[in-house]
């Protein structure tokens, strides 16, 4: 049995000028909801591993709410591409909230006006990873909101100039949000690795299966 951290409070930290990590952000009893949403998203919207122009295949799964991504554009070919539910867009405004309260660099805009128009969901699986990309086919600068559910993860942030160094590294738990914007909108970011099995055990009981580690992003694409 893994000691549960006694005496360790995780506090939330700014990864770079505007880009904030908010450890234990939603409650168990959000997860849980976030975690069936996501399920039955899934159920209906064939989440699958993308194929890159370059011909790489990315390990994660991945659906569109909204509008749907492909690389690297959104398309309005949405007829299998369900709506992102005004309480997502409502969770995405209040994240925006908390995480301007870190560091106020994170959004220009009003967080109670921010309205995210698609969202990815990425099911990682056992050894999925997604390497150090920017999120770059939006066109508009508002932030991205992202929720992480299940499985722990580490997440990469670095700076919008280059994959490389320097970049922070950052443990993400289930119920942990990250907001990046502002002058880190841009940043390169990425999932080296997931641990396996890290989920808390009421997962299994939501979704009767290991949830792998299911992220959430919300994004504003049309300016
Ligand atoms: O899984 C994550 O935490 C990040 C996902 C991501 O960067 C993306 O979908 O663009
Ligand atoms: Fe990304």
């Amino acid at each position: 049995m893994t000691e549960p951290l006694f005496g360790v409070r995780r506090e939330p930290a700014i990864l770079g000028p505007g880009a904030v990590h908010v450890p234990d952000w939603l409650s168990r009893e959000q997860q849980e909801f976030l975690l069936r949403a996501c399920a039955d998203w899934a159920a209906v919207c064939a989440p699958r591993s993308i194929v890159l122009p370059g011909g790489g295949r990315m390990s994660v799964r991945t659906f569109s709410l909204g509008r749907h991504w492909t690389p690297y554009r959104y398309d309005d070919d949405n007829a299998d591409v369900p709506p992102i539910p005004e309480w997502l867009v409502r969770a995405a405004r209040s994240a925006l909230s908390a995480a301007a309260a870190v560091d106020p660099r994170v959004a220009e805009t009003d967080s109670a006006i921010y309205t995210p128009d698609a969202a990815l969901v990425n099911l990682y699986g056992p050894g999925a990873t997604m390497g150090l990309h920017q999120d770059r086919d939006e066109a508009s600068g508002d932030p991205v909101v992202s929720l992480s559910l299940g499985d722990a993860c580490t997440f990469r942030f670095g700076t919008p100039e280059h994959r490389g160094r320097p970049y922070t590294d950052v443990r993400l738990e289930s119920g942990d949000l990250v907001v990046f914007g502002g002058p880190s909108r841009m940043a390169f970011h990425g999932v080296p690795k997931v641990v396996d099995g890290t989920a808390p055990a009421w997962c299994r009981d939501v979704l009767g299966a290991a949830p792998g580690r299911v992220n959430i992003t919300l994004r504003r694409t049309r300016p």
